[in-house]
Formats: structure tokens, C-alpha cells, sequence
């Protein structure tokens, strides 16, 4: 007997693949999408992983479901999915979810440009989707303040020593550091090597680092971590590596020190990494930013001003990237299949996480 059926739209934004769910609004409880993240952390985790993780995900996948706006005037509302836990914002998943229901009619394409208002757990997101042809040809994401919480910060990594990194909220908190200071290039090639880097600054993040959102507490820990090319110089091109781990690391299990990285260049780690640079005086307000993923995919980036949240000095940034729908699926469970909530071998990941 089948006991849940999520309808899909799968698409990936520069080569990151989002599962959006359009079926998911009865399985959601709140009133603000602050609570209905809160409520998905709570009761909805074994649907994540149901969702991501073998045999119906892969490492490299993410998903949101698609909720109703709580905002007037908002389209809709997002919560997102990653291997690591729910999140509020995500850059990929958004230009994810507004070229899929634009494409599939779920909210009405309008030639030459269609304004989607989405409302997330960190506040509402305003995006313009260049349209021709029946197509979405790009997405720009207006995302919510970044901003700064401390440039150059020591972290204690195990087995690297103290590197100095950036702590940044760009829709989640970052951890960014140039990968040359881990003695690494971004590039393919080092994916394993990069990852298991993430995995370790990731845990220093942990135990090291308080942060807090000034406008939804829940928000309080780092997430994802970035590795890029360092300063801007002229001629150079900015890259980066985001590295998306599995729920649960542990110092004492080096099995855990792993992840999957960022297929795209990362939008909400793109918005972060231009606070920083904003905040050391490599990036004006309306200079663009080219940044481009550890595939080679690139994200436009742009501040559109300054403002204040809570304590801190923030700044407006938009990130412009194209997605494509790959499919549509129906994944269902029955009530005999033994991986409910799925399961991951040490083979790419670590084992029983
Ligand atoms: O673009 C982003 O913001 C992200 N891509 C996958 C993980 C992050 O949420």
C-alpha cells in the first residue's frame, strides 16, 4: 500500500540538481515560514531523507518544497532540503524552483519578464525570470541582507591548524577561506580533498563559532562552507568550491569527514562571499561579480546597496543564474519498502548517516 506520493519537477541550476516538490503543502504546519521550517527540522527529517538519499537521491541533490506564500503579494513559499538539514534559502534551489513552475504553469509566465515573490524562513525573496519562447532563459534572485560576522576569524581545524576564514550569512551562515590556504586549487580533480577540508573547517565551525540571525534565532549555525580563489585580482577569475555535508560529523570518525560540493557556484555562498568582499574594499555596490563553480558553471553576482539587520551593517546582494527542468517525477513509498527514510554507503559517503 502506498502510504505518500510527492509530486516533482527535478531541475538543477548550473549543474546543481533541485527536486522541487509541488504536492508538499498539506505535510507542512505554521503560520510564518520561520515555524513551518522549525516544523520540518521537527517531524519532516525521514522525508529529507526520503527525498536526497539513496535509493531515491543521490549525494549531489537537493530539494524544496514549494508552500504556500504567508506574505501578501509573495507567490509562494520555500523550504529547502540539503543532505546537511532543512535550511531557509537557498540561490540554486530558487532559480530551481521559479524556472520549474513557470514552465510547468503552476504560477503564470509573463513575456519578457515574470516577477516571482518568495517568501523563506529569513525573509521574502524577489525574483525576475527573463522568459522567451515558452522558456525561462535566467533567473535574478534579489536575496535577503547579507552580511558580515567577522573577517579573518582563527579556527582550529583538525588536522590543518588554525586558518583564518570569513564568517558570513549569505541565506545561511558560511564558513569562507581562500583553498589555498588548505594547500588546495579548486578544481574537480581535488573534489575528495576538498570535501574532506569542508568536512573539518565545518567542525571547527561547530564548536568554535556562535552565530545567530538577527530576525530568526533558529538560524544559529554554520552551514555550508566555501573555499575560493582568495583576493581579487585583475585578470583573475573568481572561483569557488561549496562544500555540503552530511548531517552528522564527528571529530573522532574520520568516515564522517566528508561531503558532496556545489555543482553550482552557490548562490547564497556567492552572497556571502560578496559581503566580505564588500567588507574588505574588492567590491563596489553595482560592480558585478563573476563566480564561477568547481564545474566551471557561473553565477552573476551584484550589490544593489546597504542596510542594517539587528547589529549588523548588511548589504543587498542579487545572484543571476539559468536553470532547466530534467523531468518530472512521482516518488512514492510502500508501506513494506525497508529504506523509509533511505540510507548511504561509505563507498561516497559515510556509512549509516
Ligand atoms: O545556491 C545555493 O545557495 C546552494 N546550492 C546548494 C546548496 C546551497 O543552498
Amino acid at each position: 500500500m502506498r502510504q505518500l506520493q510527492l509530486e516533482c519537477i527535478e531541475a538543477h541550476a548550473e549543474g546543481e540538481a533541485g527536486r522541487v516538490v509541488i504536492n508538499a503543502a498539506g505535510l507542512v504546519q505554521g503560520a510564518t515560514m520561520a515555524e513551518r521550517l522549525a516544523y520540518c527540522r521537527d517531524h519532516l527529517d525521514d522525508l529529507r531523507r526520503f527525498l536526497l538519499r539513496e535509493p531515491r537521491g543521490f549525494p549531489g541533490l537537493c530539494a524544496v518544497l514549494v508552500l504556500p506564500p504567508v506574505e501578501p503579494g509573495s507567490d509562494l513559499g520555500i523550504v529547502v532540503l540539503e543532505q546537511g538539514g532543512f535550511t531557509p534559502m537557498s540561490g540554486s534551489n530558487t532559480i530551481c524552483t521559479v524556472t520549474a513552475v513557470l514552465e510547468s504553469g503552476i504560477v503564470p509566465m509573463l513575456e519578457p519578464v515574470t516577477r516571482v515573490r518568495i517568501d523563506t524562513a529569513v525573509g521574502t525573496v524577489e525574483t525576475e525570470a527573463v522568459v522567451s519562447g515558452g522558456k525561462v532563459r535566467s533567473v535574478t534572485v534579489a536575496n535577503v541582507p547579507a552580511f558580515v560576522v567577522g573577517l579573518d576569524v582563527p579556527l582550529e581545524v583538525p588536522t590543518f591548524g588554525t586558518v583564518a576564514v570569513d564568517v558570513v550569512f549569505g541565506g545561511g551562515f558560511f564558513v569562507q577561506a581562500p583553498a589555498a590556504a588548505m594547500g588546495l586549487t579548486i578544481d574537480p580533480d581535488r573534489g575528495r580533498e576538498l570535501t574532506r577540508a569542508g568536512a573539518l573547517l565545518k567542525l571547527a565551525a561547530l564548536e568554535q563559532l556562535d552565530v545567530r540571525h538577527p530576525l530568526n534565532p533558529d538560524i544559529d549555525a554554520v552551514g555550508n562552507i566555501m573555499l575560493h580563489s582568495g583576493d581579487r585580482q585583475p585578470g583573475v577569475q573568481d572561483r569557488n568550491a561549496v562544500v555540503l555535508t552530511q548531517g552528522r560529523l564527528r571529530a573522532d570518525d574520520p568516515s564522517t569527514w566528508t561531503g558532496a560540493l556545489d555543482r553550482s557556484p552557490c548562490g547564497t555562498g556567492t552572497c556571502g562571499r560578496m559581503a566580505a568582499l564588500h567588507a574588505r574594499g574588492q567590491l563596489e555596490i553595482g560592480e558585478k561579480f563573476s563566480h564561477l563553480s568547481v564545474i566551471g558553471t557561473e553565477f552573476v553576482g551584484e550589490l544593489l546597496g546597504t542596510t542594517t539587520l539587528g547589529a549588523y551593517e548588511a548589504v543587498l546582494p542579487t545572484i543571476t543564474g539559468s536553470g532547466w527542468v530534467t523531468g518530472r517525477s512521482t516518488w512514492v513509498l510502500d508501506d513494506t519498502d525497508p529504506f523509509p527514510a533511505g540510507f548511504s554507503v561509505g563507498d561516497i559517503w559515510a556509512p549509516g548517516l
